[in-house]
């Protein structure tokens, strides 16, 4: 008898499998394809990877500006799909991970094909497998949410966007959360013509207003078309040249066609393979498993963590919950799930990052005080050429501390990451602004938002304070 039974080898699950073995546990981890889930194979390094393809190409743009004369940039589609598999390639070769996984003595089948359950201890899977154990942790994510519109089929997802031969003329993408402005930005960069349709009032909804709309300003400015509110789609039709999207607003017909369609209108659960009504766990309308805060499912000795439970759709998320998840199924239920600090990001042109509370969230609870930092005023950024963005500090008015952080522009992330440390730290914004960092950086802007924040509170920033009125 196996005493843990992981389904599922994305971070949740090769995290889970992982911390079961170290707590003594016999592990199996079972897996539909390669090991690394959607994380290594099809999300974030992909995407990363040609994210970071449309950043040289927009450096190399500039090289001219420095007195760099190379012409103007090229880009070979095939050879840089063929650089995605070799990073894809070396990205699994280096897991640190699976030696580990490996090491603690845990079971491993790989491309065993979708598991379902026989009951609350017994799953088989396509390959043939038949596996029993103790306890059992669902760790299967997630999939691009397809529907019944007519026509869906000749629509693409973000996958089959990134394995095209070729780059398309246009390309409408439908969407406008992480994954659609992401594809829109990196074709766009690639010189396709994009139209990035989003149902909702705006694009990227779940970051601060002031975000989403330096993004859509900076889409539109790069000769992006952004189209909010649009309505609601009817069909798809093939045309000579491509596919077209029929849709309907205020009883008005439109339409649009593009040489591609690119869905990314939502992350469901594809939980239906699984059989859970076989084991007793319980699943919401969209398909996502139903846990407590102990990662607990309806099922007593059944467990589920990362995308599959519909929580915060990230990777460090995933980490934390196949850890805990893991630790409860065998330490019983200690553990409850840590709010944490929440950061998100997008590789997009401009980048955009956040960490923390909203502007929007942060008044429904707090007295605030809101200080901006213009990128076009900063020293390493206009040494860059990169005068396009902001960092924007929320603090609470009575003890100064940082609620949150958003930003716009280069090196947006790794602002915003260290926001999420002064955040975490609880730190208050005159000591963050006497923090000497180096200069010139962009790290620093995050400094100078915080002592024009404690200057607006009346704290004393000293030097910092100075400082942030010059650079
Ligand atoms: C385009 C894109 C870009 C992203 N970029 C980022 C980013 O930059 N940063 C970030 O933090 N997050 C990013 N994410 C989100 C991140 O990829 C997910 O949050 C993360 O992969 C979730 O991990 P997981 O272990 O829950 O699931 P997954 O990584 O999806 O792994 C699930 C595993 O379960 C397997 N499986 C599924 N069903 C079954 C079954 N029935 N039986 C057996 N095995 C099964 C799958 O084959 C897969 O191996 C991105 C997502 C997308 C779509
Ligand atoms: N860089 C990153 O960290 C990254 C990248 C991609 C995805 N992710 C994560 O993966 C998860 C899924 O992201 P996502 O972008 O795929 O989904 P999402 O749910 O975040 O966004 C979907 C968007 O599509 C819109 N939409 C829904 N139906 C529509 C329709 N019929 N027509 C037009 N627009 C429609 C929604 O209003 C929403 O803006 C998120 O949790 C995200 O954080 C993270």
């Amino acid at each position: 008898m196996t005493d843990v039974l992981v389904i599922g080898a994305g971070p949740a699950g090769a995290i889970a499998a992982l911390r079961a073995a170290d707590l003594g546990a016999r592990t199996v981890l079972v897996t539909s394809s390669a090991f690394g889930g959607m994380a290594a194979n099809d999300g974030p390094v992909p995407v990363r990877t040609l994210a970071y393809a449309a950043r040289l190409f927009r450096g190399a743009r500039q090289l001219d500006q420095y007195g760099i004369a190379v012409g103007e940039p090229i880009l070979d589609y095939s050879r840089l799909l063929a650089r995605v598999r070799e990073i894809l390639g070396d990205v699994v070769a280096h897991s640190s991970l699976r030696e580990q996984i490996d090491a603690a003595g845990v079971t491993v089948y790989e491309e065993a094909g979708n598991a379902s359950f026989a009951d609350p201890h017994t799953i088989v899977t396509e390959s043939g497998l038949r596996l029993h154990a103790e306890k059992i942790i669902i760790c299967t994510g997630g999939v691009g949410r397809r529907d019944l519109t007519p026509g869906f089929e000749l629509t693409n997802t973000h996958s089959s966007a990134l394995a095209l031969t070729e780059v398309p003329s246009s390309m409408l993408v439908v969407g406008g959360g992480a994954t659609a402005v992401q594809v829109a930005s990196i074709f766009k960069a690639f010189g396709s013509q994009v139209h990035l349709f989003e149902r909702g009032p705006r694009i990227l909804s779940t970051e601060d207003a002031d975000v989403a709309s330096a993004v859509t300003a900076a889409f539109r400015e790069a000769g992006m078309i952004v189209r909010e509110n649009f309505g609601d789609i009817e069909s798809f039709e093939k045309t000579s040249t491509g596919v077209r999207m029929n849709f309907r607003k205020d009883g008005t017909r439109d339409c649009a066609e593009a040489a591609l369609i690119v869905m990314a209108t939502g992350w469901v659960a594809d939980t239906a393979k699984l059989n859970l009504p076989a084991a007793g766990v319980l699943s919401d309308h969209r398909g996502f498993v139903k846990v407590d805060p102990y990662l607990r499912t309806s099922a007593s000795n059944i467990f589920a963590a990362g995308d599959v439970t519909g929580q915060l759709m990230l990777v460090p998320h995933a980490i934390q919950q196949g850890f805990l998840a893991a630790s409860n199924a065998l330490l019983g239920p200690t553990t409850r799930l840590d709010e944490g600090v929440n950061t998100s990001a997008g590789f997009t042109d401009p980048e955009y990052a956040s960490a923390g509370m909203t502007e929007a969230k942060a008044r429904e609870t707090h007295d605030i005080v809101i200080s901006t930092i213009q990128f076009d005023s900063t020293i390493r950024t206009i040494i860059d050429g990169r005068k396009v963005g902001f960092c924007k500090l929320i603090v609470d008015r009575r003890t100064a501390k940082i609620l949150g952080c958003h930003v716009v522009g280069e090196r947006a992330v790794e602002i915003a990451q260290v926001a999420a440390i002064a955040i975490s730290a609880e730190m208050r914004v005159d000591d963050l602004a006497r923090v000497p960092l180096a200069f010139p950086t962009y790290t620093g802007n995050l400094a100078y938002a915080a002592a024009a924040a404690g200057r607006q509170l009346d704290l004393q920033v000293g030097w910092a304070g100075d400082a942030a009125s010059r650079y």
